[in-house]
C-alpha cells in the first residue's frame, strides 16, 4: 500500500454540530482545517505576493487547469519545474479540473461520454477536454491536490438529466484515477454531484467512496441555489463522506456560508469572491459589506474595519483607500484584496478556536448579530 500524497487527521469533533477541527498533510506542508483557500486562477492570487499570502496565514491556494492549459500551457509550467517553482509558492496548491470552467466560461459545448467539445473563450478555437486530458494537465502542473473532471449540472435540472450526469461523472472519475500518473505525490479528489436530489447525492457519494479517493469535494453547489437549499443539501451529503478524509465545498466564500458549511462538516472552501469584489472596492467587515468607493467615506479616516488587525487596517484609512480606487491607483486594489483575504482567513482562525472550545454556535450567533 503506497502512502497517499495527502492525509487528513481529525483532531476534534465539535460537541454540538458536525464541525471538525483537523489537519491536512500534503507534500508541501501540514495545514489546519477548516480552511479557506485563496484562488489564484492563472497562477497568481490577483494583486498579492506569496509573502503577503503567507503573512496572512494562507496555506493552500488554488490554480486552474483550464486557464493554465490555454495560457501559458501545462508543458511550459512543467518545464519551469511545476506550479510551486513557477509561482514561487512552497505551500499547498490545489487545481480544479477545468470541468466547471468549461461549463461556465466556454462557448456552447457538446458533452459526450468521451469528454467535452467546446470553443476556447479567448479565440474561438475548437477544444476538447476529457478526464484523461484534464488529469494529464494537472499532473504536469504538479499541484498537491487535483480535482476529478466532472460535470457540474444546473442545480434545478431534472432528476433524469442529473441521474445520467452523475453516472457519467462517476465513470469520468474512474477514468481519471486510471490516468493519474503520480498518486504518491498528487492526491486526486472525487467530486460528489447530484443537484438538489438526495437520492442522486447518495448514489454519487456511494460510487465515489467505493473508488477510495483520498479526499472528496462537494460540487454542484453555489450555482444560484439559495443558501437554505445549499445548507439542506450539505445536511444530507457530508454525512455520506468518510469521516477520516477531507471534505471540500467548492466555490463557497461568503462569511455566513463558510460558518454554515463548517457546522455541516466541511473542512475546505475556495472562492474568487474576496478578491473579485475587492477589485470593485467592496470590502468584507465584521459589520457586513462596505463599499469604500462610496462618497460617504471621502472624509472617513477610520480603517476599513475597526476590529481588523490586517496591514491595510493598521496603516490606511477608508478615505485614503477610496482616493486610490477613484484615481485607479493599483495600490488601492492591493489593499482591498489584502484585507478581504485576511478577513476570511482570520474568520477561519476564529472558527477553529470556537470548535476547540465547543462554542461554535455561540460564535455563529455573535457573528451574525454584527454581520447583519
Ligand atoms: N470542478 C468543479 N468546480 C466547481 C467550482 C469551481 C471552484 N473554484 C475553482 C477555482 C479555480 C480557478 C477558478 C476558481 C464551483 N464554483 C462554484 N461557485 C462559485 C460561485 C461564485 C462565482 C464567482 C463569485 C462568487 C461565487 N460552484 C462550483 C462547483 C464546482 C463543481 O461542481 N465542480
Amino acid at each position: 500500500m503506497t502512502t497517499p500524497a495527502v492525509t487528513y487527521n481529525l483532531i476534534k469533533k465539535d460537541k454540538h454540530t458536525g464541525a471538525r477541527l483537523g489537519q491536512i498533510t500534503t507534500p508541501h506542508g501540514t495545514f489546519d482545517t477548516p480552511m479557506f483557500m485563496p484562488v489564484g486562477t492563472q497562477a497568481s492570487v490577483k494583486a498579492m505576493a506569496p509573502e503577503e499570502l503567507k503573512e496572512m496565514g494562507a496555506g493552500v491556494i488554488l490554480a486552474n487547469t483550464y486557464h493554465l492549459w490555454l495560457r501559458p500551457g501545462e508543458d511550459l509550467v512543467e518545464e519551469a519545474g511545476g506550479l510551486h517553482q513557477f509561482m514561487n509558492w512552497d505551500q499547498g496548491i490545489l487545481t480544479d479540473s477545468g470541468g466547471f470552467q468549461v461549463f461556465s466560461l466556454a462557448e456552447l459545448r457538446n458533452i459526450t461520454e468521451e469528454g467535452v467539445h467546446f470553443k476556447n473563450h479567448l479565440n474561438g478555437q475548437k477544444l476538447f477536454l476529457s478526464p484523461e486530458k484534464a488529469i494529464a494537465i494537472e499532473n504536469a502542473l504538479g499541484a498537491d491536490i487535483m480535482m476529478s473532471f466532472d460535470e457540474c449540472p444546473p442545480f434545478f435540472e431534472s432528476y433524469d438529466y442529473i441521474k445520467k450526469s452523475i453516472e457519467r461523472t462517476s465513470r469520468w472519475a474512474e477514468r481519471g484515477l486510471r490516468a493519474h500518473k503520480n498518486p504518491q505525490t498528487q492526491a486526486l479528489f472525487g467530486i460528489v454531484q447530484g443537484g438538489g436530489h438526495k437520492a442522486l447525492r447518495e448514489q454519487s457519494a456511494r460510487d465515489l467512496v467505493s473508488l477510495d479517493f483520498p479526499g472528496y469535494s462537494i460540487g454542484g453547489l453555489s450555482v444560484g441555489e439559495s443558501k437554505a437549499e445549499m445548507n439542506h443539501v450539505l445536511d444530507f451529503t457530508t454525512p455520506l463522506l468518510p469521516e477520516n478524509k477531507p471534505r471540500y465545498l467548492m466555490g463557497v466564500g461568503s462569511p455566513d456560508a463558510l460558518i454554515d458549511g463548517v457546522i455541516r462538516g466541511v473542512d475546505m472552501f475556495d472562492c474568487v469572491l474576496p478578491t473579485r469584489i475587492a477589485r470593485n472596492g467592496t470590502c468584507m467587515t465584521s459589520k457586513g459589506r462596505l463599499v469604500v468607493k462610496n462618497a460617504k467615506y471621502a472624509r472617513d479616516f477610520r480603517p476599513l474595519d475597526e476590529k481588523c488587525n490586517c496591514y491595510a487596517c493598521r496603516n490606511y484609512t477608508r478615505a485614503y483607500i477610496r482616493h486610490l480606487l477613484k484615481t485607479d491607483e493599483i495600490f488601492g486594489l492591493r489593499l482591498t484584496s489584502y484585507h478581504n483575504l485576511y478577513f476570511l482567513l482570520d474568520l477561519m482562525r476564529k472558527i477553529r478556536a470556537a470548535i476547540k472550545e465547543d462554542r461554535l454556535l455561540d460564535f455563529r450567533a455573535e457573528f451574525f448579530e454584527e454581520y447583519g
